[in-house]
């Protein structure tokens, strides 16, 4: 089976954030990723890590204003200021976690910007955060998200759109993020995109569709999609990123049956 982490920004949302370290080490798994590492001292992470025996596997670079509905600056020209701003941001967590692994959302673009634009200002940003978190070994990761369900609007929504910027960047560290439910939305396919896209994926998140709760509840064969993984020698993280369809500790039964 691979190696499962655990999503703390969708799991275990019925305790307090810190305290789902715990309840995730407690469940088995032994690495953790959650949306945002910025609320919260960078020592008190780590600490939470450190006494739980757990890795930080990823974090997402600053999203811009969230709350309001940002998902990501990447591809806005008018930001790329505060977009730099955000990967010394996440260099310094990154440093104090010892993750080795950030990832940058595009972003939504606005009806008034030109495509092409979009376009140019995400390959200069992705090539900009992707130097200077070389020099720090850590991999940039890139992720598909529907445009369909969950952000319409979202400019990277395929897993071509992302290898296309791979190309366009041509850095050693940056890397595809495969998001299971996302791509399952988009693209179905997901066995044989795995396997032609192996070289290029530093990372995978999975949720069954429709619902995006755990693995039993949808459409996606999970044991055969697990199963492939282990036979293309897939090496890296394969975070669960779900929201339980009940309680969290009840929706583990994947996790229990592959460990
Ligand atoms: O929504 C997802 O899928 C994620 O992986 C989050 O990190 C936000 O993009
Ligand atoms: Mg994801």
């Amino acid at each position: 089976m691979p190696v499962f982490a655990a999503n703390l920004s969708m799991l275990y949302t019925e305790v307090d954030f810190m305290d789902r370290f715990r309840l995730a080490r407690e469940a088995g798994f032994c690495g953790v990723e959650y949306l945002f590492p910025y609320d919260w001292p960078e020592e008190d992470l780590k600490r939470a890590l450190e006494e739980n025996g757990l890795t930080q596997v990823l974090f997402n670079l600053p999203p811009g204003n969230w709350s309001a509905g940002e998902r990501g600056i990447a591809c806005l020209p008018d930001r790329v200021q505060e977009f730099r701003a955000g990967v010394d941001q996440a260099i310094r967590y990154a440093r104090v976690l010892n993750c080795r692994q950030v990832n940058c959302l595009a972003g939504i673009r606005p009806d008034t910007l030109e495509e092409s634009l979009a376009w140019q200002t995400l390959v200069d940003n992705v090539n900009y955060a992707a130097g200077r978190l070389e020099d720090e070994g850590i991999t940039l990761c890139l992720e598909a998200i529907n445009s369909r369900v969950d952000i319409p609007g979202f400019f990277l929504d395929t897993s071509a759109r992302v290898m296309q910027l791979i190309e366009a960047v041509d850095a050693g560290n940056v890397k595809l993020q495969y998001d299971i439910y996302h791509m399952q939305i988009m693209e179905g396919d997901l066995i044989r995109t795995v396997e032609c896209l192996l070289p290029w994926i530093g990372h995978i998140q999975f949720a069954d569709n429709p619902g995006r709760h755990e693995p039993g509840t949808g459409e996606i064969n999970f044991w055969n999609v697990f199963a492939a993984l282990d036979r293309l020698g897939y090496g890296g993280w394969v975070s669960a990123e779900y929201r339980p369809s009940g309680a969290t500790g009840d929706s583990l039964g994947w996790f229990r049956q592959g460990a």
